[in-house]
């Protein structure tokens, strides 16, 4: 049997900043559908190598291919073009612009994508809906908790459909019983929406949700293991 393309697959990936060694050469596969936790201490290379996956930092050496397409050999218009059209991000916090009430926040990827307003609105809220958040749609960032935040923050990086959502410590600010529900949440629904998840966290815990994990130290994967 032929093997499937990865969704997702890097190959000897190194970055440097000045004389810190970010990353060391690493190879990541990310099957159709598959959520990757990535691990490791402080200061390992564990959101270079988000962002380099990502193709929002360039790396100095090796390529990153999505479905068989290798990302480096676009121009930066179709790059950022193609992180619009098919990723989706979750951070820490800081993501959702504060002027916008929630449902804008949501509608706004879409909107970006072409869809008119009112169709990206209507779809924004039955995101909203779905994820629990029903009569908070007008709510400014500011007037959510930490955990309602993220999960208009979850819905923002759906609403495209994307191929592949990238979040970077999402339950870093949360305590641990609303990071647990953060975390079902994205993994459900990320699942649900058939995108593939690659999720950066220090905690073993919050990498308990997803499929597999690999550890960076020092610039390199050191062990990869099944989480489940
Ligand atoms: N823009 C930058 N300029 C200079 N050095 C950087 C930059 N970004 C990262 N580094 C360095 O590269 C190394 C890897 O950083 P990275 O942020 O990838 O680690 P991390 O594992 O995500 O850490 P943490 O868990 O603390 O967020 C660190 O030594 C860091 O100081």
């Amino acid at each position: 049997m032929i093997p499937a393309t990865p969704r997702l697959s890097a190959r000897g990936l190194a970055k440097q900043f000045g004389p810190t060694v970010a990353l060391a050469g690493v190879d990541v596969d990310l099957a159709d559908g598959e959520s990757l936790a990535v691990m490791g201490p402080s200061g390992s290379g564990k959101s270079t190598l988000l962002h380099c996956l990502a193709g929002i930092l360039p790396a100095d050496a090796g390529t990153v291919a999505l479905d068989g397409q290798e990302v480096g050999r676009l121009s930066d218009r179709e790059r950022s073009l193609l992180r619009r059209r098919r990723y989706g991000f979750v951070f820490q916090f800081g993501q959702l612009l504060s002027e916008l009430p929630a449902i804008e926040n949501v509608a706004l990827p879409s909107m970006l994508l072409g869809t008119p307003r009112r169709e990206a609105t209507e779809l924004a809220g039955r995101w909203l809906v779905s994820l629990g958040l029903a009569g908070m749609e007008w709510r400014r960032p500011g007037e959510l908790s930490g955990g309602q935040a993220q999960r208009v923050a979850v819905a923002r990086a759906l609403i495209t459909g994307p191929a592949v959502v990238f979040a970077d410590e999402p339950t870093g600010a949360l305590d641990q019983a609303t990071g647990h529900e953060v975390m079902r949440i994205l993994t459900e629904t990320t699942r649900a929406a058939g995108a593939s998840l690659v999720l950066v966290t220090h905690d073993a815990q919050v990498a308990d949700w997803c499929d597999r994990r690999i550890e960076v130290r020092d610039g390199l994967v050191r062990s990869a293991e099944g989480a489940r």
